[in-house]
Order: structure tokens, then sequence, then C-alpha cells
């Protein structure tokens, strides 16, 4: 099996050097059409502006969306989570492209500067459940972004708690967000929506390689499904004139 990685800037490496770990060729992905020889991409961390910059550049924007908009499992962490956000807050002056497609708001510097970045262990037990080990995991955040809001069909695998003051800093009150929503005074960190999979933290910089894992059970849960492998097609396998109903093989068919 072979897993794109969006190799425009940040920790595109160190998410092949995940994969390798586990047996995955990672394939370094740059340009639109290179995204047709894979099923499914990693957007890996770094800097989400710079990112947009160079998919701009690159002309990556349609393909990206189409291939998210096709159902093919995507991974975004940190950065890539913000890429994958229908809608970021807190981004600089006229904003930045987004790719989109996961149903939520996400603060694209919730946890502030780089000198805020800090790791923590996150309470995972869905992940614990699929891929064994620990219920908890190393959540290594560099001036993360964390998740505010989430639509119905968005799935929460994990969230951290937050100070009333850092709600504050983040979110002024002036920014019109409701107060009811952070009552218990934690953010959303991890969120999976159909094939679509995000972190606000750095799986790749640890040596736990449950979410390379999780992600791969996805890819290939998608693959299985994709599979028509209980349509039924009418053949006329004699050539006497009757349809005769045939599970279908891999093509080409030899009969
Ligand atoms: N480690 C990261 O990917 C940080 C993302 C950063 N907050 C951004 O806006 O791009």
């Amino acid at each position: 099996m072979a897993v794109g990685v969006l190799a425009l800037q940040g920790s595109y490496n160190e998410h092949i050097a995940a994969l390798r770990r586990i047996g995955v060729k990672g394939i370094e992905i740059r340009k639109a059409e290179q995204l047709r020889g894979v099923d499914s991409l990693i957007i890996p961390g770094g800097e989400s502006t710079t990112m947009a910059k160079l998919a701009e550049l690159h002309n990556l924007f349609p393909a990206l969306r189409e291939f998210v908009g096709s159902g093919k499992p995507v991974w975004g962490t940190c950065a890539g989570l913000i890429f994958l956000a229908n809608k970021a807050t807190g981004q600089k002056t006229g904003g930045q492209d987004l790719v989109g497609g996961l149903d939520c708001t996400v603060h694209r510097n919730f946890f502030g500067s780089q000198l805020q970045s800090f790791e923590m262990e996150l309470s995972v037990p869905k992940l614990a459940e699929k891929e064994g080990g620990t219920s908890t995991c190393r959540g290594v955040f560099i001036r993360a972004p964390a998740i505010l809001e989430v639509g119905p069909n968005v799935e929460v695998i994990a969230d951290c708690p937050v100070s009333s003051e850092q709600l504050k800093v983040a979110i002024p009150t002036s920014d019109g967000q409701e107060e009811k929503e952070f009552t218990n005074n934690r953010v959303i960190v991890a969120v999976k929506q159909g094939n679509l999979l995000a972190t606000a933290f750095h799986p790749e910089l640890t040596s736990d390689s449950r979410w390379h894992r999780y992600f791969l059970a996805m890819v290939e849960e998608a693959k299985e499904e994709a599979t028509p492998s209980e349509v039924m097609v009418k053949y006329d396998l004699y050539g006497d004139g009757n349809d005769r109903a045939k599970k279908p093989y891999d093509l080409p068919i030899f009969e």
C-alpha cells in the first residue's frame, strides 16, 4: 500500500518516516497530476498560510478539493487540519484558501504562539478500541490549532481541557462566540468525518504508530467499500441469449 503525503512544506518527511516504520510507502505529492496516482493523502503540519501560498502557486487547490470530494481518505495534522476545515478563524489579514470538506470551525493558533507549544497526554478510548494499547496518547501541540465547533456528522475522537484564560485570549467575546459552547472548558483536537481524519497535534513526531495505523485502516475500509463485490451484473455467458446473473470478477474477464 502507498499513501500520498503533501510535500509542499512542513513535517512531510516525518510522516513518511512514520509510515515507513509500519512498512508503508509514503509518496511525496507536489503536483496535481501526482494525486491521480494515490488513493489516500496525508496533509502534514507546518505553516498553513505558507502551505496555502505554495498550493496556490502550484495550482493544487482544485485537485485537492476534487480528491477530498471524491471520498478518498485524507488525514490532516495541525496545518493539515486547518486546510481541511470548512471555516478557519484567527487567520492572517486577507485569510487564506482552504481545501475544506471537514464540517468544522478551526481556530488557527488557538493555543498561542510557538512559545506556547506543549505536550500532553490525551484520552483516546476510540483509538485504543481500534488499535489497542493504552487509552491515552502523547499529544505534541506546536503552535497548534483547536476545533471550536463541529457539524452533526463529525465524530469527536479527542478533546482537551483549556483554561478560561486561554479561551478568553483566543476567543474575545467581541468575536461573537457563544460562551455556552465552552462551558466544560474543553476544545476538540481530533475528529473523523467519513473518510476524513484530522488531528490538531503531531502523531508523526512520536513513536506511537496507532494514528497512522488507524488512518491505514480507514484506507483499507474505503477500498473494500469501493469494490462492488455484491453487485450482480447480467452477462450472456453462453451466447444463447439468456442473461445469467453473475458476480463480476476482476477485469479483464477471460471466459
Ligand atoms: N504545527 C502546525 O502545523 C501549526 C499550524 C499553525 N497554527 C498554522 O496556522 O499554520
